[in-house]
C-alpha cells in the first residue's frame, strides 16, 4: 500500500486531502482513473486475494507432518506440546469428503483427546470424542477414549455402554482384552455407585442474556441541539435498569487476540479448539460459533447404521445417541440462531482480512452482511446500503482521507472478487465505502471483556486465597475486539456518563448507573472521563479519535476534578488552593470562565460551581464577586494567588513518582530500605502536589503493592484507603474505578484476617459492580461471591 501511494501525483494527493464530502465522488473517481491502468496495483490486489497466493489455504502434508509432531511428544509425555501440535494439524486439514482427510481428521480428534485426558480436560477430552465419532463412527479407538474419559467424569453408564461398543467393533485379541480389562473396572466403580446416574455436564455453552432485567426500558431517538442524534427515555429510569441488549451489526476479532480468543464471540477458546473448515485464519470455542460465523459448514458423517455389527437393541440406541448428538444440535443452532456469515465471503483464499486494519475489515464485513440480507430479499441491484451513523468526512485530517479513499479503492476490488458483479467498483461504490469507513471511525466500540487472571480462576473452583503476591492483580480489562451496533452507535458519549456498556460475548448491554429523569439524554463514555484526564486531555483525545469537540455538561462547567486531577499544592500553610500549569481569564460581569493552555481555548459556565465547598476551597479566586479578579495565570495558586517555581515543581514530582515506580516493580522480599525509601519519595511528592492529584493517588497505589510484597499489609490498608480518599473525589464515590480499588483493599484486609474491614469494602464493592453490571456482575466477577463467603467466615470465627 505504501509503495502504491507514493506512485500517486502530489496535485491529487492534496486534492483529496482537501476534498469535502459534496467532491468525494470526483475524488474517487479520480484515484481510481489513476490507480486501475498501474501494474502495481493489480499485483496488490492479486497478492490480497488470490488463492494461490493464500497464506491461509490448508494443506493435507502439512497436517500430516504436524500430527507426528504431536505424536512424538505425546510419546515423550510432552502432553501440552502434543495438545498444541495436534490442534495446529487440525486447524491444517482440508475437511473435504476425501475418505484420507475423515480419517486424519478422526485420528487428530482422538489423539488430541487423549493429550488432553492425560491433563486432565475431562469435558475438553469429551467434546472430541464425540468429534471423532461424528466423523468416523466405526472408529474404535473414539469410543475407547470416550468410554475412558466418561469414566473420569464419574458417568459410569455412558463409560460402559461406550466400551461396549468399542468391544463389539475392535477385532484384534489384543486390542479386545484391553477394552475387556477397561470395562471391569469402571463395572466395579459403577457398581460401587449403587447404578446412580451421575448428570452428564458435558455441555458447557453458557446461556448470555440476564434473565433479571424483566422490565425493559422504552427508549426513544431524539434530536439534540448540540450532539445531533441522542438516546433518551419517555419515563424516569432509576439506576442499575439495563436500557438496551444488542448483537453488532459486524464484528472482528483484535490482532493481538486472533490466537486465543473465538473469532465469532470473542470469548477465550478451549483447549478443544476448533477451526474454519475452509481456511486456516479464524479459531472458534464451539461448533455453535463455527456455524453461526460461516464459513463453509463444516459437514458430520452421519451415514453408520448400528444393524451391521448385531448390537444389542441398547447398544444401538447408545450409537445412535452419541452419533446423533452433533447433528441434533446443528438443527437446533439452524432454528434459535442466526447465522452471521461475515466470514464466509473472506475464506477459501484471501490475504486481506489478516493484512487490513481491524477498522477496514470491519467495513468489509458490513458490506458483506448487507450484501446477504440484500441478496435474501431480492435487493441485490443495489450493492451497497446506506447507514445513517454520522461520519465527519469534513474534518478528518487530510492524511487519513488518502489512506480511506485507498483502502476503500483496493476493498472494493477485493469485494467484487468474491461478489464478482454484484459488487461494482465504481467511483460511486468506493465513496460508499470511504464514508463507511469513516462511520465505523467515529461510531464502531471496542469489545472489552473482563480477564479472568489465575487468582480469579482459582476463586471459581472453590480455593482459598494464596499467594500474598497476587492479591492485588484480579481485574484486568482485554481489548478482545471492534464492533459496530446499529442502536448503540446513536448513544452519545459524556465525560460523566449516566450509562455503563459493557459486552456479553459480542452482545452489548448498556445499563443506567444513576436515577435518570424523563427526556434527560443517555450518555455513556467513549473513552475519555472526568477523574481519569483533565478536560484539555479529553477534548483532544476525542477530537483525535472521533473528530468532534465535547458538548458534555463536564466540559462546559468548571468541576472540582478538573481543578484538581494535575494540580500543584500551594506553598502557603493551610491553604488548599490549586496551581495548575493553564491560565484562566475571567470577563468582568460574566458568569464563565475561559481556560487557555497550548492554543486550546475552553469556555467553562460558573453556575453550579458558586455553591461548591470544595471548588470555593481550590479556586476561590476563580468564583470572586465580578470585578475582584481577571486573570490568573500559570503557576499562580486559583485560591490565594501564591506563587510557585512550577518548572522544579513538575521535575521533582516526576522523578518522585518515578523511583517510587520502579521501587515498587523491584522490592524483593523484606527489603526495609526499598521501603523506607519509597515512603520519603511520596513525601516529597506530596510536598508538590495537590493532595488530590491523580499522581499523588498512584503513589499511594504503588505503596500499597510495595507493602503487600514484602507482606507488610497493616500499613498496606492504610496507602490503599489514601488512594482510594483520593479516587473518590477525582472521579465519585460509586464510580467503577473506586470499585477497583476496594476489591484490592478487601484482599489486603482478608489476609490481615480483618473479616469485619473486608465484610464492608466488598459490600461497597457490589453496590457499585451492581450498579455497572446488574444481575450479570456474578457472571463477570464470580470471585467477588467468594471473597464475600470468606469475609463472612472470618468475621464469623472471630466474633466466637
Ligand atoms: C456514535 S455517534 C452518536 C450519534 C450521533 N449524535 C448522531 O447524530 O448520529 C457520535 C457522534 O455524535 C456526536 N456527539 C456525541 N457525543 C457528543 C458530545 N459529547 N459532544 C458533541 N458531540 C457529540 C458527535 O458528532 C459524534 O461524532
Amino acid at each position: 500500500m505504501e509503495r502504491l501511494k507514493s506512485l500517486i501525483p502530489n496535485d491529487l494527493k492534496h486534492a483529496i486531502g482537501e476534498s469535502t464530502t459534496e467532491k468525494l465522488a470526483l475524488t474517487c473517481s479520480s484515484l481510481l482513473h489513476f490507480l486501475r491502468p498501474l501494474p502495481l496495483f493489480h499485483q496488490v490486489i492479486e497478492e490480497l486475494t488470490g488463492s494461490e497466493m493464500a497464506l491461509c489455504r490448508k494443506s493435507q502434508k502439512a497436517a500430516l507432518d504436524l500430527k507426528l509432531e504431536g505424536n512424538r511428544y505425546f510419546s515423550k509425555g510432552e502432553f501440552h506440546q502434543a495438545l498444541s501440535f495436534y490442534s495446529q494439524a487440525l486447524r491444517q486439514l482440508p475437511m473435504s469428503f476425501d475418505d484420507i482427510d475423515v480419517k486424519l481428521g478422526a485420528t487428530l480428534y482422538v489423539n488430541r483427546a487423549a493429550a488432553m485426558h492425560k491433563l486432565g480436560l475431562f469435558e475438553e477430552c469429551l467434546r472430541d470424542c464425540n468429534r471423532a465419532i461424528g466423523l468416523l463412527p466405526s472408529y474404535v479407538k473414539a469410543w475407547y477414549r470416550r468410554g475412558k474419559v466418561n469414566a473420569s467424569l464419574r458417568n459410569y453408564v455412558a463409560s460402559v455402554s461406550d466400551l461396549e461398543v468399542a468391544l463389539s467393533m475392535e477385532s484384534s485379541t489384543s486390542g479386545k482384552s484391553i477394552i475387556q480389562e477397561e470395562l471391569k473396572m469402571v463395572t466395579g466403580k459403577h457398581d460401587g455407585t449403587n447404578g446412580a446416574r451421575i448428570p452428564n455436564n458435558s455441555d458447557t455453552e453458557k446461556e448470555l442474556t440476564s434473565l433479571a432485567d424483566s422490565h425493559p426500558v422504552v427508549l426513544q431517538c431524539v434530536s439534540t441541539p448540540a450532539k445531533g442524534k441522542g438516546m433518551a427515555s419517555p419515563k424516569d429510569i432509576p439506576p442499575a435498569s439495563l436500557l438496551h441488549t444488542e448483537e453488532p451489526l459486524a464484528a472482528v476479532v483484535m490482532k493481538s487476540c486472533r490466537e486465543t480468543h473465538c473469532h465469532f464471540c470473542f470469548n477465550e477458546v478451549p483447549a478443544d479448539v476448533l477451526f474454519c473448515s475452509s481456511c486456516t485464519i479464524p479459531i472458534y470455542c464451539s461448533q455453535k460459533c463455527q456455524e453461526q460465523a460461516g464459513g463453509e459448514q463444516f459437514c458430520w458423517n452421519r451415514a453408520f447404521c448400528p444393524a451391521q455389527n448385531n448390537f444389542s437393541p441398547d447398544l444401538a440406541k447408545h450409537i445412535t445417541d452419541v452419533t446423533s448428538a452433533n447433528y441434533t444440535k446443528n438443527i437446533e443452532n439452524d432454528k434459535h440462531f442466526e447465522h452471521i456469515p461475515e466470514h464466509r465471503h473472506e475464506c477459501g483464499g484471501t490475504n486481506w482480512p489478516a493484512v487490513f486494519p481491524p477498522d477496514i475489515v470491519l467495513a468489509g464485513r458490513v458490506v458483506a452482511n448487507s450484501m446477504e440480507k440484500r441478496r435474501l430479499a431480492g435487493k441485490i441491484s443495489v450493492p451497497m446500503e446506506n447507514f445513517d451513523f454520522a461520519h465527519h468526512y469534513d474534518k478528518i485530517p487530510p492524511d487519513s482521507k488518502l489512506e480511506f479513499h485507498m483502502y476503500a479503492i483496493v476493498l472494493s476490488f477485493c469485494l467484487q472478487t468474491y461478489y464478482s458483479m454484484d459488487f461494482p467498483c465504481t467511483e460511486s461504490t468506493v465513496s460508499q465505502l470511504v464514508l463507511l469507513i469513516c462511520q465505523i471511525k467515529v461510531n464502531s466500540m471496542a469489545i472489552i471483556h473482563i480477564k479472568s487472571t489465575d487468582e480469579a480462576e482459582k476463586f471459581k473452583k472453590g480455593q482459598k486465597l494464596s499467594a500474598v503476591n497476587n492479591v492485588l492483580s484480579s481485574i484486568e480489562q482485554v481489548r478482545v475486539g471492534q464492533a459496530i451496533y446499529l442502536t448503540g452507535s446513536l448513544f452519545n458519549h459524556s465525560c460523566q456518563p449516566n450509562v455503563h456498556a459493557y459486552f456479553l460475548s459480542r452482545t452489548l448491554f448498556l445499563r443506567s448507573t444513576e436515577f435518570v429523569p424523563a427526556w434527560s439524554p443517555l450518555e455513556l463514555s467513549y473513552g475519555p472521563q472526568v477523574g481519569q484526564m483533565d478536560l484539555l486531555e479529553r477534548q483532544k483525545s476525542l477530537e483525535e479519535q472521533y473528530y468532534f469537540t465535547c458538548q458534555c455538561l463536564s466540559c462546559s462547567e468548571l468541576n472540582l476534578s478538573d481543578l484538581v486531577i494535575n494540580a500543584f499544592r500551594c506553598p502557603k500553610r493551610n491553604c488548599l488552593g490549586a496551581v495548575v500549569e493553564t491560565a484562566y481569564q475571567k470577563p468582568q460581569h460574566e458568569n464563565f470562565v475561559q481556560l487557555s493552555a497550548k492554543s486550546h481555548v475552553c469556555r467553562l459556565s460558573l453556575r453550579d460551581s458558586v455553591s461548591d465547598k470544595e471548588i470555593q476551597k481550590v479556586a476561590h479566586k476563580l468564583l470572586e464577586k465580578s470585578g475582584a479578579f481577571s486573570h490568573v495565570g500559570p503557576a499562580y495558586c486559583l485560591s490565594c494567588g501564591s506563587r510557585i517555581d512550577l518548572d522544579s515543581a513538575i521535575a521533582t514530582s516526576n522523578n518522585a513518582l518515578l523511583s517510587i515506580k520502579r521501587l515498587k516493580d523491584s522490592i524483593i522480599l523484606n527489603d526495609g530500605i526499598g521501603i523506607s525509601n519509597a515512603l520519603h519519595l511520596l513525601d516529597l511528592l506530596k510536598s508538590v502536589r495537590h493532595p488530590y492529584s491523580k499522581l499523588v493517588a498512584q503513589a499511594e497505589d504503588y505503596i500499597a503493592e510495595a507493602f503487600v510484597k514484602i507482606g507488610n499489609l497493616e500499613p498496606a490498608t492504610k496507602h490503599c484507603n489514601a488512594s482510594i480518599k483520593i479516587l473518590e473525589k477525582l472521579y465519585h464515590a460509586k464510580h467503577i474505578v473506586v470499585g477497583h480499588e476496594l476489591i484490592k483493599l478487601a484482599t489486603i484486609q482478608l489476609h490481615l484476617g480483618d473479616g469485619t474491614g473486608a465484610t464492608d469494602s466488598i459490600k461497597q464493592v457490589e453496590v457499585i459492580f451492581s450498579l455497572h453490571y446488574g444481575p450479570d456482575v456474578n457472571k463477570i466477577f464470580p470471585y467477588i461471591g467468594i471473597l464475600k463467603e470468606d469475609a463472612v467466615s472470618i468475621a464469623s470465627r472471630l466474633s466466637v
